[in-house]
């Protein structure tokens, strides 16, 4: 935690909408004027494509199918926690991408699967802004969560989840569907462990809800639409929170417990906005302030 230079992260299983929610705090950050430094959580793998596929046989070899990015063997999460640390004491650190297909390299002249250098967060951001898998992790040696100040889960109904995964690793990232499928069951303690866990920690959660039959998400042809969801939003601390402002400026949104407030999709992107401008603003003036 960190007045002089707070930390957002925004975490969320492969898949789950971490990118898309992405755009929705890039829109904040724009019309705010706030200059934040970009985390992307895939930079934190310990391997790249190529050594990954040895560690997984290594794995294999010895009895463990189930080695996969979703756990801390395969993250650098300790040198996660010492970024968000040492970005909150001095607003300085080092990032970098993991490119995630040719598109994505192509800039960069590396292949599909590469990491590009480490390099420094350019002077003079206002915050640091995590997108990824590991925001709120907390193992028996490494707690990131406490580091940051605002966390938020996105997290949709795991079926809808998978239907998200598979068209985006199909579609953008060129994988075939039973790829993915033992992609998913390779990861499944890790999920259960350390991906889900997070969802506790966190001070806002997103949970897409879908209103169509999702029941066997290995053979959805297309991803639910936003009008074809319910948007579940809970917050561990209502404390604060105006819910009849919202409830006022959210057309068909309505509470289904006193911390949670359901919006119909469509509506996401504008309750992002009305919840997260004064958080982020609030922050901004902390900071001012400090
Ligand atoms: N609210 C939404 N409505 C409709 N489609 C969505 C929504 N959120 C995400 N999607 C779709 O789901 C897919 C996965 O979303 P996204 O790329 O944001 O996931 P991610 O969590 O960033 O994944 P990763 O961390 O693995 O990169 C994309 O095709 C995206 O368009
Ligand atoms: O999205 C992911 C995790 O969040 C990917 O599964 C991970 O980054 C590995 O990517 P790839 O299998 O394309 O090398």
């Amino acid at each position: 935690m960190s007045v002089k230079h707070p930390i957002v992260a925004i975490t969320g299983s492969s898949g789950a909408g971490t990118s898309t929610v992405t755009k929705s705090f890039d829109l904040v950050f724009r019309r705010e004027n706030i200059k934040a430094a970009i985390v992307e959580g895939d930079s934190f793998h310990r391997h790249d494509r190529k050594s990954m596929k040895v560690a997984m046989e290594e794995a294999r070899l010895q009895g463990n199918n189930h080695f996969s990015h979703f756990g801390p063997e395969a993250n650098l999460l300790e040198e996660l926690a010492g970024l968000f640390k040492g970005y909150g004491e001095t607003g300085m650190g080092k990032v970098r991408k993991y490119l995630h297909n040719a598109d994505e390299a192509a800039p960069y002249g590396q292949q599909s699967g590469e990491f590009t250098p480490w390099e420094d967060i350019p002077a003079g951001t206002d915050l640091m802004f995590y997108e990824g898998l590991h925001g709120a992790a907390v193992t028996d040696t490494v707690n990131v969560a406490q580091h940051a100040d605002l966390l938020v889960g996105v997290v949709p109904t795991v079926n809808l989840e998978w239907i998200q995964k598979l068209h985006r690793d199909k579609n953008q990232r060129g994988y075939s569907t039973e790829a993915v499928v033992d992609t998913i069951l390779r990861r499944m303690p890790d999920y259960i462990n350390y991906i889900t866990p997070q969802f506790s920690r966190t001070h806002v959660n997103f949970q897409r809800v879908p209103t169509v039959d999702t029941s066997n998400p290995f053979i959805a042809r297309d991803i639910p639409t936003a009008d074809e969801s319910f948007v579940v939003i809970r917050f561990a601390n209502p404390k604060g929170i105006d819910f009849p402002y919202l409830l006022s400026m959210i057309h068909n949104s309505f509470m289904s417990r006193p911390n949670i407030i359901v919006v119909p999709g469509g509506k996401m992107e504008l309750a992002m906005q009305l919840i997260f401008t004064p958080m982020i603003l609030r922050l901004m003036e902390n900071r001012r302030r400090a």
